[in-house]
């Protein structure tokens, strides 16, 4: 490998014919080396032994392919064909067409700073088969500590992850499984699997993926795991950020206010009629309302337009262009029909301009300049047609009115009702311009119909090459089929829990409701956590079974301490305690974690005159760096911490008669990898005293 770097940085090798052509290669070249240069000490991390018609060899598996041209030797990489080997429990595959292949062994080896420090046999055909040093190597592993970002799992990738990292290329995909069970982690990896030249067409470019978190502190942490495998340019980002960017309201605050509205009102009626209304706004059917409103909107603006224009032809004289209301409003009608994916706006553009060009017979030569002619009358009539309705005013508009949402059929009138009923009307609203979380897929739904909905490049829309979609429980039906609209068929990837939805007012109730939106897709499940010791791992499931009747999950039979218990005192004294002990254990990335925002400052404060420096996090702009953190548990989320202290774990902050507050709580006592404390000023909460 060193030899390869220096031959490309060599810039004497690297001449061209010209000044440019040397400039050209010397950058590639230069390219090529840094990407290699990462992967000097650390080559490869694994071997398998096989035997092809009758041939015995040994393949090395690393993080990036590599092939010496002197001696031949290479290096497979772990996202190949070949590499899946590694990983699999399959014991046979054919490399080419005709031919048989057997894996004989399969070794991890453990490479660090040029040197090969342990070797352990995951499997070998002599010693009779599976060796449980897979489990040995799993285990050693997840005993390190935590760090200030995710971090990528590819030379310990278990064999039911590896399979559903691999789902075939152009088939959506919903990754079910418990917190801890790698979901995140396997979407990253899923995308350097699909980015690789291996997979063909469906071969997906780093820069036109994204990747939707709940939240942006969530969305930086993950981040951290893009360069290590090799995808930069992925645009990670919360599916309200996106949202708001594609209507160009950036500055619009996201309210929740169901959610507001469910946490302090005491009304069971009003709050049956919340959780219904946000669960209907986000069902799949209203994409058609939003469509059949959208139809009659713009054909009622088209009534007494047309279209009459001059046209300059030379040897031709002056010609016009004309059509008539009934003209527009057919080429409206084939437009809905189509369906096109740009918009209707960019799809009605299109078909006047092919109209007009039928009209005026030219010659393929002159068509440009008749375009340009008309470019300006014709941006004109679209905005008088299009332009009126925006994406906010718009849905404010429908759900206001009674007649625009029986128009499609699809609603019953005890669904029309409730959508005209304001059950929201007592929680306040933010000053600012604001939409709330569950009216926003409906605005990127008249969006997406009107102007498209992708990924912008330049001034144009185009389809994401693959999304993935975190915490899929969370977001509805509809939001479903609007990312449908924005990749490319079939390339888009859920992961989630629906054991771990916390917001079951604007989530799937299952995951048929999801697949129905995205044709062919699979659900695949990941059974077993990897995250935490067994101690906390059993505490977290007393919690979990109170609201989950569903089975048991399985976790890595991983040893730790006891789960620390702080109760009865002065509340910031027990924390600075728990603070010591985690840090006397040997633990660096501690978490306090609050159940509100509101304390997290304060509490802060109160911690300094007990010599503990805690950093606060309390929005969605703060960054977790490492340390020693405090923040809510909203923010907490799929972050993951060497040790976590959760603060106010008893019954007055969160009330077990409330399911929400055992999830929120459940989310708290699991963000532990090896060492989890328990404080309360009063008695400890009865489901983890
Ligand atoms: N094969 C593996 N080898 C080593 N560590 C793993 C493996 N799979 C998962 N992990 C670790 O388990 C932890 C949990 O992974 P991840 O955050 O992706 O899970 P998740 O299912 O998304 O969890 P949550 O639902 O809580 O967000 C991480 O520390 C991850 O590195």
């Amino acid at each position: 490998m060193l030899r390869q770097i220096e031959a490309w940085e060599d810039r004497e090798r690297n001449t061209g014919a010209d000044l440019e052509t040397s400039l050209t290669m010397a950058d590639t070249a230069e390219e090529h080396a840094a990407m290699l240069s990462v992967h000097v000490h650390q080559p490869y991390f694994g071997s398998l032994k096989v035997r092809v018609g009758g041939r015995e060899q040994t393949l090395y598996i690393g993080k990036h392919a590599f092939r010496d041209l002197h001696t031949g030797r290479h290096i497979v990489s772990w996202e190949s064909e070949v590499g899946s080997l590694f990983y699999s429990d399959a014991l046979e595959w054919s490399p080419r067409k005709g031919s048989q292949g057997r894996v004989r062994r399969r070794r991890q080896l453990d490479v660090a700073h040029k040197t090969l420090r342990r070797v352990t046999d995951l499997y070998d055909d002599e010693a009779g088969g599976e060796t449980g040093g897979r489990e040995e190597v799993l285990l050693r592993r997840l005993e390190e500590g935590s760090t200030a970002g995710m971090r990528d799992v590819v030379e310990t990738l278990q064999p039911e992850q590896n399979g559903a990292m691999r789902h075939p290329a152009g088939t959506p995909v919903i990754i079910q499984g418990a917190a801890g069970s790698g979901k995140t982690t396997i979407g990253f990896h899923r995308l350097a699997w699909m980015s690789s030249a291996e997979r063909g067409v469906h071969r997906a470019e780093p820069g036109r993926c994204m990747v939707l978190m709940p939240n942006r502190v969530l969305a930086a942490y993950a981040a951290r795991i893009l360069p290590e495998l090799g995808l930069g340019g992925v645009s990670v980002t919360t599916p309200e950020a996106w949202a708001t960017g594609l209507l160009g309201l950036e500055k619009l605050e996201v309210t929740d206010r169901t959610l507001s509205l469910l946490l302090t009102d005491t009304d069971n009626a009003r709050r049956a009629l919340a959780w219904r209304r946000a669960k209907l706004l986000g069902d799949a059917r209203m994409l058609d309302v939003v469509r059949t409103h959208l139809w009659n909107r713009f054909g009622s603006a088209l009534r007494g337009l047309r279209f009459h224009e001059p046209v300059e032809l030379r040897g031709r004289g002056d010609l016009s262009v004309s059509l008539g209301e009934d003209d527009l409003a057919r080429l409206l009608h084939d437009v809905f029909a189509a369906d096109p994916l740009p918009g209707y706006r960019a799809g009605f553009r299109e078909a006047l301009e092919a109209e007009v060009l039928r009209q005026l017979n030219v010659g393929e030569d002159e068509e440009p300049g008749v375009l340009r002619q008309l470019s300006k009358p014709v941006t004109t009539l679209l905005g008088r047609i299009f332009a009126a309705a925006t994406p906010v005013t718009e849905v404010r508009r429908l759900l206001a009115d009674e007649q625009s949402l029986r128009a499609s059929g699809l609603l019953s009138d005890k669904e029309i009702r409730l959508l005209l009923a304001d059950p929201l009307s007592g929680v306040p609203t933010p000053r600012r311009a604001h939409a709330d979380v569950t009216e926003l897929p409906l605005m990127l739904a008249v969006q997406a119909f009107a102007h498209g909905i992708g990924r912008a490049e330049g001034r144009k829309l185009e389809p994401f090459d693959h999304v993935v979609l975190d915490e899929a429980q969370d977001y509805s039906p509809l939001l479903y089929a609007l990312l449908a609209r924005a990749a490319r068929p079939g390339h888009l990837t859920a992961l989630g829990d629906l054991n771990q939805g916390m917001h079951g007012y604007k989530g799937p109730s299952n995951w048929e409701a999801v697949a129905e939106q995205w044709p062919g897709a699979q659900v695949l499940t990941l059974a077993r956590t990897y995250r935490s010791t067994r101690q906390i791992t059993a505490l977290g499931a007393r919690i979990a079974e109170t609201y989950n009747r569903s089975v048991r999950v399985q976790g890595v039979d991983r040893d730790g301490p006891e789960v620390q218990r702080y109760a009865g005192g002065q509340e910031a004294a027990l924390i600075a305690r728990a603070v010591r002990d985690a840090q006397a254990a040997g633990h660096h990335n501690i978490a306090i974690v609050t159940r509100r925002a509101t304390e997290t400052e304060q509490l802060a404060e109160a911690l300094r005159d007990f010599d503990t420096d805690a950093q606060p996090i309390t929005t969605q702009e703060h960054r977790y760096r490492g340390g020693l953190v405090i923040l809510p548990v909203s923010l907490a989320k799929g972050l993951e911490f060497s040790a976590a202290i959760v603060t106010g774990a008893d019954e007055a902050t969160y009330d077990s008669s409330t399911e929400y507050e055992r999830r929120l709580l459940y989310v708290a006592a699991s963000r532990a990898l090896h060492w989890l404390g328990l404080v309360s000023a009063g008695e400890l909460h009865p489901l983890v005293a």
